[in-house]
């Protein structure tokens, strides 16, 4: 689990760091008025990142930051004011990046930032650069920056790489390089990786101008004209990065159910199916309906059926964590179990059917039974929507039999 600690001896700026961070971050966040109280934190937790502030009254001169890093904990700095010789200073030192608080916007700057950084740790990136000096420079930036780094001498050993390893986010190329120029590379990898899937950064040299609109139609995300600064470097990549991050979170939340955080009836028929395309073996499709449902929003009203289809929900999703699993209909789920034919997927079932109706439900805080009606399907290689007709079929057998059981 991410860990953040949070530095800061304003009192209104912690709040609104406290408000903007449990709105934003999605880890755990531990807040410090002063070195000492984070010291004693340091020492409790490790933390992936750092945010904090330049001026403390127990250290008023920076040490929080020289801290932090000495304790290897990537820090983002918040000052009041700069000049060119703390810039300097404090990038010598280490620091990720540094925010300048002087707006409003500063501080939802700084999360925003916090959270991009949380959502790089790990994230792959790839620098194509012939040479080693600029390999080696964008390298340390994008560490900074907490990407795990691979980089190519050419375009051609670039290419190679992206091909082997579809994980790889991020690409920074540069135009002249041998074997294949970063224009080659960047047409070459787009006919295999999208521009929401992988960001491109086309790097170009001073004075060419040309070169950089000519990345973009290729198909670069943006570009860096070199020598650049450390700070326009990683503007350019987080707000990259971060768009990328915004696309596959509006993908992600277009393919799930709100109310129960499973995938959603398109994401089951657009993509399922793909999973299952190499698999030779049998499947099973179970589909899985909740009876009598309409007594409980009867008895509880519309918000209890809610509470029971979420742990419902739950219920099947932590029983099939490692199987593809979709709320279909208003109260039906599908699950698909690859490689599984129909009798194991039978007994599957029938261990889950026992243990949801000797499960503990609670609506509205009132203990209640709920069982469900399930049908099967074996299918190879085939359509979806036929195994789905199939399953249906034996769902409706199981309800004419009197429910809870397997048709
Ligand atoms: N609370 C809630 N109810 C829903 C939702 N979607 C569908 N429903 C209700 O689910 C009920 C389904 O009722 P029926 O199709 O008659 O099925 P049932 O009562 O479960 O009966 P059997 O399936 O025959 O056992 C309807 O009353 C719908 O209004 C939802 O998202 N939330």
């Amino acid at each position: 689990m991410q860990r953040v600690l949070v530095v800061e001896d304003s009192k209104v700026v912690q709040q609104v760091l406290r408000h903007l961070t449990a709105q934003y971050l999605d880890v755990a966040v531990d807040f410090a008025w002063s070195l000492a109280e984070c010291q004693e934190h340091v020492e409790k937790y490790d933390y992936s990142l750092a945010l904090v502030d330049l001026t403390l009254p127990d250290a008023p001169n920076g040490e929080v930051a020289k801290y932090t890093l000495s304790k290897a904990i990537p820090t983002v700095v918040l000052t009041s004011k700069i000049d060119e010789y703390k810039r300097q200073q404090m990038l010598e030192d280490g620091v990720v990046d540094y925010v300048i608080k002087d707006n409003r916007d500063s501080y939802h700057y700084a999360v925003k930032l916090v959270s991009q950084l949380l959502r790089n740790q790990g994230c792959k990136a790839l620098i194509a650069d012939d040479s080693m000096l600029s390999r080696s420079l964008m390298k340390q930036m994008l560490e900074k920056q907490l990407f795990d780094v691979t980089t190519a001498n050419d375009g051609q050993q670039a290419l190679e790489i992206l091909k082997a390893d579809p994980d790889i986010k991020l690409l920074m190329t540069d135009y002249a390089m041998p074997t294949m120029d970063g224009f080659e590379l960047v047409k070459a990898v787009r006919n295999f990786r999208g521009r929401d899937d992988l960001a491109v950064i086309g790097l170009s040299g001073a004075g060419k101008h040309g070169l950089s609109a000519r990345f973009i139609k290729y198909g670069a995300n943006d570009f860096l004209t070199k020598p650049f600064m450390n700070e326009e470097f990683h503007c350019r990549v987080l707000q990259t990065m971060e768009q990328l991050s915004l696309i596959a979170d509006i993908k992600e939340s277009a393919f799930r159910d709100h109310l129960t955080g499973l995938y959603n009836r398109r994401y089951f028929y657009q993509y399922a199916e793909k999973l299952l395309k190499n698999q030779n073996q049998n499947n099973t499709l179970a589909l899985l309906d909740v009876d009598f449902f309409k007594n409980i929003n009867d008895t509880f009203g519309h918000e209890g059926g809610d509470q029971a289809l979420k742990q419902v929900g739950s219920l099947i999703r932590s029983t099939f964590a490692n199987f593809t699993v979709a709320r279909v209909g208003g109260e039906e789920f599908a699950i698909v179990l690859p490689d599984i034919d129909l009798a194991r997927a039978r007994e599957y079932l029938e261990a889950f059917r026992k243990k949801m109706a000797s499960y503990d439900f609670s609506i509205s805080d009132k203990s209640c039974t709920i069982t469900a009606s399930i049908g099967l399907a074996e299918f190879q290689n085939t359509n979806l929507k036929d195994a789905m007709r199939v399953a249906d079929k034996a769902l409706y057998e199981a309800k004419s039999k009197g429910r809870n059981c397997i048709g």
